[in-house]
């Protein structure tokens, strides 16, 4: 089957915002990335702020180039196409939905305008289909019809992340990549727009791509979960296996530090801070908060090694055994690195 997107070496480099107009830093914030997604998966990924999980959604949609290596939308280089075919494939196959909707929408454009601006730019239909497709799209989304002229300010902060998730479906993309899209949002209210994310998920077979801090949610909803750390996708587990039986010590860590989980244990201490994205250490980046970290670690960053079930990627020079229980690692990680960083 055909990838719906499929990154190979990609690599993001931004000019660094902090030292100045003219500093030559740069912001090394995703690094290698080799990835697939299939049609109809729910994809988590999870790491710690800054790692590089919006910079991941941005390239899966097309709305962040590649600084350099491919991004393939259905096996056609996308960044190698003509911009305005570049344009109609991002607008077709992808849907972008962010943290926030109150930044996200256009405060001064009704439900019905934003719900028909996709359609419009891409010269969807006849008029009259156009506004039957906003009116079956609020309907997709739970939204009552008597809100098409309602402005985003008028609107509840769940009623705005419908409108939003209304619009990236506007033009029945096959993917979808959420962006923390619960986090700005009541408490009481996540449940209901994560529930909808699954449901439409299942009716329209959408793969879906979804960005949290909230490990738990993530893990429920996703078949696949993706860990980044500093700008390197360093684990892909299916998701019944990443909270207990996963093989990157980071990810062991992340997970151990989530209640809910596991039993509860104390979690894999971190050691110090995340090193700075515009230097990151040679080698494996996490070798200087890991407790397995040697030698070989500061020397080269592995390649990606596969588990017993084929769709289980790791890249680790000393992986935890499949068998090793977090509760385990947590005394081992007591102890000082082997060689400091
Ligand atoms: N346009 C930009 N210019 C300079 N640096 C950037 C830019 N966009 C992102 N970065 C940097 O790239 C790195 C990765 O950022 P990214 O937003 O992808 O991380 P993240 O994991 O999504 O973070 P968070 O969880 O806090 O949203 C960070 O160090 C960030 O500061």
């Amino acid at each position: 089957m055909t990838a719906l997107v499929e990154l190979a070496d990609v690599h993001v480099v931004h000019k660094a915002r902090t030292g100045g107009l003219f500093t030559r830093d740069k912001v090394y914030a995703l690094t290698g990335a080799d990835l697939t997604i299939a049609p109809g998966e729910t994809v988590g990924v999870v790491g710690e702020s800054g790692c590089g999980k919006s910079t991941l959604a941005k390239v899966l949609v097309g709305v962040q180039p590649p600084t350099s290596g491919t991004v393939s939308f259905q096996g056609r280089d996308l960044w190698a196409m003509p911009p305005a075919e570049r344009r109609k494939a991002i607008g077709s196959h992808t849907g972008m939905i962010f943290q926030d909707p109150s930044t996200a929408l256009n405060r001064r454009l009704t439900v019905r305008q934003i719900l028909r601006d996709p359609l419009d730019v891409h010269g969807r239909g006849t008029a009259a289909g156009r506004e039957e497709r906003v009116r079956e799209l609020m309907a997709l989304v739970g939204l009552p019809k008597a809100l098409a002229d309602g402005l985003p300010g008028q609107l509840s902060g769940g009623q705005r992340q419908r409108v939003a998730i209304a619009r990236a479906l506007a033009l029945d993309p096959d993917l979808v990549v959420a962006d923390e899209p619960t986090s700005a949002l009541d408490v009481s209210v996540r449940a209901q727009i994560l529930n909808l994310l699954l449901d439409l998920k299942e009716r329209l077979g959408l793969a879906l791509v979804f960005v949290s801090h909230d490990i738990q949610t993530v893990r429920r909803m996703s078949d696949r979960v993706i860990t980044m750390y500093l700008g390197r996708i360093v684990e892909v587990a299916p998701a019944d296996r990443v909270t207990d039986r996963a093989r990157h010590p980071y990810t062991r860590a992340l997970f151990s530090a989530t209640p809910g989980l596991l039993d509860p244990i104390d979690p894999i201490p971190l050691v110090g801070p995340v090193p700075s994205a515009t230097r990151p250490p040679s080698g494996c980046p996490f070798r200087t908060r890991c407790w397995k970290a040697d030698g070989v670690c500061a020397d080269s960053m592995p390649e990606f090694s596969v588990s017993s079930t084929s769709v289980h990627r790791f890249r680790c020079h000393h992986p935890v055994g499949e068998e090793e229980s977090t509760r385990e690692l947590v005394g081992q990680a007591q102890a000082p690195p082997k060689e400091p960083a």
